[in-house]
């Protein structure tokens, strides 16, 4: 892949962190003296095509400012939306239609370089629009009863079942144009796959590393904690 190539990173970065129960958006929470945000940003730019990065904040957020990086040339902040594709949005529409755009939740900091590498091999790929980092699923899938609280209703085939993660890489224009389809006509958009799909492009399933955690919940921050520490003996190695 030629070097000359650049990528932008899109990182949304405006949720509150409800499910955390935490008295700060859970994007600033720190591990191993660095926020959360942090993690991720670093994580990002130690891939040499990510040369720019693009941040959704909350605009209320008082934090974002005081952090190191946030006068760095390589950071465009855009104000975030209510709902998290909105926050996407807000920031994959600046680019220029032809741009690809690396969306990455700022929640999950333990990317590793080589997930990067192995996502961005897509761009090289003309049979698809894009793709996305996802894991197999790999525990037997239970549908609850609509209406018997955790009650099961039935087993759902987990073949060929997986759960996204991100980085997902699509072309700007084409991200920006479904997923103002997706909100005009109420889809319900979860991620950027969704919205793509939504409008008929093929989406590549790229297997990613299960250590690339959405930090969510409060049990999901050891566990990041000791996947990011997995990660730095990698790159000391
Ligand atoms: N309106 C929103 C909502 C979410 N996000 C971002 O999207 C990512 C994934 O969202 P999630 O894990 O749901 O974060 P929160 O919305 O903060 O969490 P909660 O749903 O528990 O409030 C996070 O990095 C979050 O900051 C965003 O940019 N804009
Ligand atoms: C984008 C995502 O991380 C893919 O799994 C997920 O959909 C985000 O969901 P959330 O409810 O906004 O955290």
């Amino acid at each position: 892949m030629s070097l000359n190539l650049s990528v932008t990173a899109v990182v949304p970065a405006a949720g509150i962190g409800t499910r955390m129960q935490a008295d700060i958006p859970k994007q600033y929470l720190e591990i191993a003296g660095k926020t959360i945000l942090e993690h991720t940003l670093d994580a990002l730019m130690a891939h040499p095509l990510v040369n720019h990065i693009i941040i959704a904040a909350h605009p209320d957020d008082n934090i974002l400012p005081t952090l190191p990086f946030y006068k760095k040339s390589w950071l465009t902040v855009v104000k975030g939306g209510a709902e998290r594709a909105q926050s996407v949005l807000n920031a994959v529409s600046t680019l220029p239609e032809t741009a690809w755009a690396l969306v990455h939740d700022a929640a999950r900091p333990c990317l590793s370089t080589e997930d990067i590498g192995k996502l961005l091999t897509l761009i090289n790929d003309q049979s698809v629009a894009g793709g996305i980092l996802a894991t197999p699923v790999r525990d037997t899938m239970k549908r609850a009863h609509p209406t018997k609280k955790q009650i099961v209703s039935h087993t759902e085939s987990r073949e060929s079942l997986w759960h996204a993660l991100t980085p997902q890489l699509f072309r700007a224009g084409a991200l920006t144009h479904a997923i103002q389809a997706g909100l005009t006509s109420g889809v319900l958009i979860t991620d950027e796959a969704s919205a793509m799909e939504a409008v008929g492009h093929q989406v590549k399933l790229v297997a990613g590393n299960p250590a690339n955690i959405k930090i969510t919940h409060p049990e999901d921050l050891p566990l990041a904690a000791f996947y990011l520490s997995q990660l730095a003996n990698t790159h000391k190695e």
